[in-house]
């Protein structure tokens, strides 16, 4: 592979450098001269570490229809990310070593992100048996995190052996809280629109409770628990007493509940509908506060495409879930305070490095540096665009930000050195 020169790029929190690149990691960075290397310009162009998700639907094995590994982590190259959790709510679930050891494989040949699967807690995410967690964990796939996301491990026994299991070799649990007796029926957030609008409602403190119950059980096993999506005000409040007592928890919050609120509800339209719902005008303020503020640790996508049967029904019978991987940066940016007010570093730290440390993927989430891989994102701050959905990477097309003008657009992707995406386009060949 020829080396590669990126030249002039804004890095955060250190102005103006070229990196240089040597099968696949920093040989150099500052002012550097070199010939015979691919040159990018990234003349006004800021340099972030490899975006990272911690919450991805790849729907691969079952559902090829709605997204693939390779059509997923091509979206996840375009929105600027190296490496995706791929969620375990396949078909077959992801709770054996088999399955698990297939969707990094299905990853690795693709080539356009790095997939960490993420395993069941439970078999067949069910709630009555634990998967095999040991075998996952010691398996190809190296699995360290567990997860039964689109149900809550709501039985609390299930849940505090899973904690004792995962502390043994230093995993963690992502819990999808969701007291499920309290959301029996449930079509969106319990509230005032919900009234209105003769919906069964989705109650705050479904997830609330679950996540009170957490914080205690982490506590008191000393396991790590990782809460996915968090959609509410209050459970801000319960996370940051627990950091403040230094349980061991982390949390993410998905760009639609940074952005979008209940009242979206009222155009029947399912392609709000989401789980968690999008949840009151005063709980976006707070989720966007405890982001910048870092009670939230990270961003997660929770990107869940849906095929078009799934969507183009009444609200009722459509499934919950929206794509996010494309759109991610650019609303995280809107977020935390537009193009022109955000601050970078924030920026990277809450999608990249909190992120691949919380995953425990060690080659991500790292500014350029001599020996560090080269996974990095350019972004342009100063762009706009368009979210067409026909024009997704996606094989799905449930975005909810169709027609929205977004700020600021992935230049370039690279993975270990290799360009994913260069010029704001895919590219077609990602053998390394
Ligand atoms: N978020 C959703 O609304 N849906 C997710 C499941 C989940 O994340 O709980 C899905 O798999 O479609
Ligand atoms: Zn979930
Ligand atoms: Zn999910």
């Amino acid at each position: 592979m020829t080396d590669l020169l990126i030249k002039s790029a804004d890095i955060v929190g250190k102005g103006r450098q070229d990196v240089l690149v040597r099968d696949g990691r920093v040989v150099e960075t500052g002012s550097v001269t070199a010939k015979d290397a691919e040159v990018v310009d990234a003349d006004g162009l800021i340099l972030l570490p490899g975006l990272v998700d911690l919450h991805t639907h790849l729907r691969e094995p079952g559902r090829e229809d709605a997204e693939t590994v390779r059509s997923g982590t091509r979206a996840a190259a375009k929105g600027g990310y190296t490496a995706v959790c791929a969620m375990a709510n396949s078909y077959p679930v992801a709770d054996t070593a088999g399955v698990v050891e297939q969707v990094a494989a299905l990853g690795k040949a693709a080539g356009y992100a790095d997939v960490q699967p993420i395993g069941a807690v439970s078999v067949g995410l069910e709630g009555k048996q634990l998967a095999e967690i040991g075998a996952m964990a010691h398996s190809a796939a190296k699995v360290r995190m567990f997860s039964d996301d689109g149900h809550c491990v709501a039985d609390p026994i299930m849940m505090r052996r899973a904690l004792e299991y995962v502390k043994t070799f230093g995993g963690l649990i992502a819990q999808h809280a969701e007291e499920p007796r309290l959301t029996e029926g449930a079509q969106m957030n319990e509230g005032a629109v919900s009234a209105e609008l003769g919906l069964p409602g989705w109650p705050a403190v479904a997830e609330e409770a679950i996540i009170a119950r957490d914080v205690l059980l982490a506590e008191y096993t000393g396991a790590r628990v990782h809460f996915c999506h968090v959609s509410t005000a209050r459970s801000v409040d319960i996370i940051r007493e627990a950091k403040a007592r230094g349980a061991k928890v982390t949390a993410e919050v998905c760009p639609h509940h940074l952005l979008l609120t209940d009242e979206a509800a009222r155009t029947y339209d399912p392609v709000y509908k989401v789980n968690p719902p999008l949840r009151r005008e005063s709980d976006v303020a707070v989720l966007r506060g405890a982001l910048a503020e870092g009670v939230i640790d990270a961003v997660a996508t929770d990107h869940a495409p849906h095929a078009p049967q799934d969507k183009d029904c009444e609200w009722a019978a459509a499934r919950p879930g929206m794509l996010g991987l494309e759109t991610a940066l650019s609303i995280t940016v809107l977020a935390l305070g537009g193009p022109e007010g955000v601050d970078w570093d924030t920026v990277a730290e809450r999608t990249s490095r909190t992120p691949a440390r919380i995953a425990g993927l060690e080659a991500h989430g790292r500014d350029p540096q001599p020996g560090t891989e080269a996974n990095f994102t350019l972004v342009d701050p100063t762009a706009t665009w368009t979210v067409v959905p026909a024009d997704l990477a996606s094989l799905s097309r449930n975005t909810p930000y169709a027609g929205m003008v977004l700020p600021v657009t992935v230049q370039a992707t690279f993975l270990r050195g290799r360009a994913t995406v260069l010029n704001g386009k895919i590219a077609e060949e990602t053998t390394e």
